[in-house]
């Protein structure tokens, strides 16, 4: 990769606007497509999502949802890798949604898995939870500046469950207001738009105000799950984010998966949430 993953982000944003489309081969799904739930099935299902973000305007990322395929085993890690390949000659930005997080150690091991030059599972990003430690992510992040490539950091998920944890300490010091910080100066001197992401749920977004956190000042690119299956409002996004919403990459799933197996009632979707999220 020859520019930071940040600016090559902010590139596809600024081409596509700012939806990812998140590759979730959930059972049920690929059942409503009438594929087998198997790794035949998988790779269809990967195949045709692909394609369809490829061949139009609209997909600023593809983010498929690691669970999903590691449910198969080696199997379905083949998949993943071919899909990842797919995307990348289709020259679209992936973020493998494999929510990893561990001890210094060996967390560079999963650095090496999803963010390395040379490994088969390499994509553009990959998610990360912090709740190690933000620091205990650290070889993740050098190992991701090293390739030009990048990390999602969890700091306010989507799920209700998530506040037990990342509410603590209040209004001025809340575990989530430190994760945004520690992201923020990982991006301090990054042009445009650092490599360090934050994850900050489309159905969270109030709770940034109650805990006096400035996402625009973090320079990061925020990753947005909860729209479309989640219940977030694509209007509520845009002004609930505010200062940060160019920032704002905007993830859904299931409510653009099930328009599927044809990859012109995918691409009607995928354009009616462009349409929706889209300011211009
Ligand atoms: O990291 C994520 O992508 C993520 C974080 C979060 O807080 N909430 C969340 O829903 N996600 C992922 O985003 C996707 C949401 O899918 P839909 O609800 O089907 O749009 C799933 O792959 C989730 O695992």
């Amino acid at each position: 990769m020859s520019q930071p993953f940040g600016l090559r982000l902010a590139d596809a944003m600024a081409q596509h606007g700012p939806l990812c489309l998140g590759i979730d081969p959930h059972s049920h799904l690929l059942q409503s497509w009438g594929l087998n739930d198997d790794p035949a099935g998988l790779e269809t299902f990967s195949k045709t999502v692909v394609e369809a973000a490829a061949t139009m305007v609209g997909v600023a990322a593809l983010k498929p949802q690691v669970a999903l395929y590691e449910r198969f085993g080696a199997a379905g890690f083949a998949v993943l890798e071919d899909t990842l390949q797919f995307a990348h000659e289709a020259n679209i930005v992936t973020i493998a949604d494999a929510k990893r997080g561990d001890i210094g150690s060996t967390m560079d091991g999963y650095a090496q898995a999803w963010l390395a030059d040379g490994s088969a599972l390499a994509a553009d990003a990959v998610t990360l939870s912090p709740y190690l430690g933000y620091e205990s992510l650290r070889p993740a992040i050098d190992v991701a500046q090293a390739h030009n490539r990048g990390v999602f950091v969890l700091a306010l998920t989507s799920n209700p469950e998530g506040a037990s944890v990342q509410h603590v300490g209040a209004s001025d010091d809340s575990v989530a207001k430190r994760i945004v910080d520690a992201a923020g100066a990982d991006n301090a001197h990054a042009d445009r738009l650092g490599s360090v992401g934050l994850v900050v749920g489309a159905t969270a977004i109030d709770v940034t105000k109650t805990l006096n956190i400035d996402l625009a000042r973090a320079n990061a690119p925020i990753l947005a799950p909860g729209y479309g299956s989640q219940g977030a409002q694509a209007s509520d996004i845009r002004t609930g984010f505010g200062a940060a919403w160019p920032n704002v990459l905007v993830n859904s799933s299931r409510a653009i998966l099930r328009a599927g197996p044809q990859v012109a009632d995918l691409k009607a979707s995928i354009a009616e949430a462009h349409k929706e999220l889209n300011v211009s």
